[in-house]
């Protein structure tokens, strides 16, 4: 058993769990400018603004996070909005980098590929 809710020590002070806090962050920023990047790579590949937002995919990724979240002893709830809040950020700057790259000259998709 090594759930991730688990390695959470019992605080006794604010600085304790900031500095948990921080120690987190530090691993996760990277990890979401590596996902940020992701959304440049799908933003290219997709080369259509009607495709950035998928719907279907958005509920898997809500599917999978959901389920992982209670295996890990967390809530299935907090992540969903998590993830949904997370998403609608990714997909405003997918949106972004699909302007950019086309400004850059990346040519308009002609017909459906
Ligand atoms: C990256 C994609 O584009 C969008 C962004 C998503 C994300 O942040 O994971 C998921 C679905 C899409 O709405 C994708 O289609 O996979």
């Amino acid at each position: 058993m090594s759930r991730a809710i688990d390695k959470v020590p019992h605080c006794t002070t604010m600085e304790e769990v900031r500095q948990g806090v921080n120690a987190l962050d530090d691993i996760l920023v990277p990890l979401l400018v590596t996902r940020s990047g992701f959304m440049t790579q799908a933003a290219r590949v997709k080369n259509d603004p009607q495709r950035v937002r998928d719907e279907d995919r958005i509920q898997t990724i809500v599917d999978r996070v959901r389920e992982q979240a209670a295996a890990e002893g967390g809530s299935p709830e907090l992540m969903e909005q998590l993830y949904r809040a997370m998403m609608e950020l990714f997909i405003a700057y997918e949106h972004q980098e699909l302007a950019r790259l086309r400004a850059a000259g990346l040519t308009p998709k002609t017909d459906k590929e």
